[in-house]
């Protein structure tokens, strides 16, 4: 490659560089979950630029555990709930950094009981 490292140089992902990247994604910051899509709706081919469970040598290795429980968890959540912000609010996704993981800022949000 372009680089030359010494060996032994720790070597971390930027994975939230890798997902802001604006070559890589339209509008980045909008919740857009169809932006994963294809034309027939169905979940299109990973986009080049998406690593949320890393990869390589030290590749995540819940992946299989964590995609299941978050699509149940979401799942029972979304059946249940109804999820909004108070009136005229819309969210604010910019993050709270830190050195290991990015975390939202505390707001208010709307939770009712479907049933
Ligand atoms: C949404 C949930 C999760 C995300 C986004 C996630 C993401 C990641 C990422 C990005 C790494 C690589 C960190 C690095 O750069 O070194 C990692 C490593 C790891 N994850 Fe996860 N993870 C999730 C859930 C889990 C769960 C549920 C488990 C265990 C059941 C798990 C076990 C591990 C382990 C053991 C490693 C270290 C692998 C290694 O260094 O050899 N993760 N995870």
């Amino acid at each position: 490659g372009e680089y030359k490292l010494p060996k032994g140089t720790p070597v971390v992902i930027n994975h939230w560089a890798l997902h802001h990247d604006p070559e890589a994604w339209n509008d980045v910051d909008a919740f857009i979950p169809e932006r994963f899509l294809d034309e027939d709706g169905k979940l299109g081919p990973k986009p080049k630029s998406y690593l949320p469970f890393s990869a390589g040598t030290r590749v995540c290795l819940g992946e299989f555990v964590a995609k299941p429980e978050l699509h149940l968890l979401f799942a029972c959540l979304m059946q249940r709930y109804t999820w909004s912000m108070e009136d005229g609010k819309t969210p604010d996704l910019a993050p709270i950094g830190s050195i290991f993981a990015m975390n939202p800022k505390e707001q208010d949000v709307v939770i009712k009981r479907r049933f």
